[in-house]
């Protein structure tokens, strides 16, 4: 029977039916609302739920119907992951679920996964599944507004077409370019440094910003690395629920 998997982050929250591997359904939404939840669960006829969420707010689930067994993903259910994090009960459960989707998908290879979500998060497992933390840094959305939220003169900028000049020679074009330019360069140079622990590591973009980010990046040396995984953060969690039959 089917599977639902729930991604709750920052900006949208993610649903996917998934039967074994196959995705039969995906959508994302603005808010997480229970009345949706309930109708996938009952159209799909959905044998288990696992959630996730990088938010406080959990009061949707007291809407549930109790049709399906609910899992909360917490840092324990990952098993197919050593995580070395030294505060475990911490790390944004998004991150996680990530590494375990990028684990499923290439077992025995080193993966760095570049989420580009409301933060941009990079993290590394080896190829015995070790996961140790990585990074996390404002997201594109974010950057924009944290310039125009913390300065008086500049607006706010909603630029999602690729630059592909160095300069800007306006407001507009001068804060798109730190802003585009400064993201390639900071996974330019984390890609780099991991490279140099892992030679033929595997990237893998994710994120609702992913595929822009792969647009950023068409021209850079790594770029035959690149592997664009827009749900990993979903494969991840299905992978995890597969093994919870209790
Ligand atoms: N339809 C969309 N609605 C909202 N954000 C979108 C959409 N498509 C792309 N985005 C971009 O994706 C980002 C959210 O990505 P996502 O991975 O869902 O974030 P999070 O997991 O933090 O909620 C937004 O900051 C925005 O730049
Ligand atoms: C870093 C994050 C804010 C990213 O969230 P997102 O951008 O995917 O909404 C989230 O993974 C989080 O709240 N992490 C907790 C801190 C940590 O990972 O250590």
């Amino acid at each position: 029977m089917p599977n639902l998997v729930i991604d709750i982050g920052n900006t949208q929250t993610k649903l996917a039916v998934f039967n074994d591997q196959e995705m039969l359904w995906f959508n994302h939404y603005d808010v997480t609302d229970a009345g949706i939840i309930n109708n996938v669960i009952a159209e799909y006829h959905i044998e288990k739920v696992i959630a996730s969420s990088v938010k406080r707010d959990q009061q949707w689930q007291s809407q549930l119907h109790k049709q399906a067994k609910f899992y909360q993903f917490n840092y324990q259910m990952a098993k197919s992951v050593h995580n070395h994090y030294r505060t475990p009960q911490t790390l944004g459960l998004d991150r996680l679920a990530a590494v375990a989707g990028a684990v499923d998908l290439y077992p025995g290879a080193g993966n760095l996964v570049i989420d580009a979500g409301t933060c941009i998060t990079y993290d590394y497992v080896d190829a015995g599944k070790n996961y140790a933390g990585g990074s996390i840094s404002p997201g594109l959305n974010m950057r924009y507004k944290a310039m125009h939220n913390y300065t008086d003169g500049l607006p706010l900028v909603n630029k999602n077409e690729a630059f592909d000049n160095n300069y800007g020679d306006d407001t507009v074009s001068a804060m798109v370019s730190g802003v585009q330019n400064g993201i390639k360069y900071e996974v330019e140079g984390f890609v780099k440094s991991y490279q140099k622990q892992q030679p033929n590591l595997n990237i893998i973009l994710t994120g609702g910003d992913g595929i822009f980010l792969d647009t950023l990046l068409k021209n850079s040396i790594f770029a035959p690395y690149i592997k664009i995984e827009p749900s990993l953060v979903l494969r991840g969690l299905n992978a995890v629920i597969k093994e919870h039959n209790d």
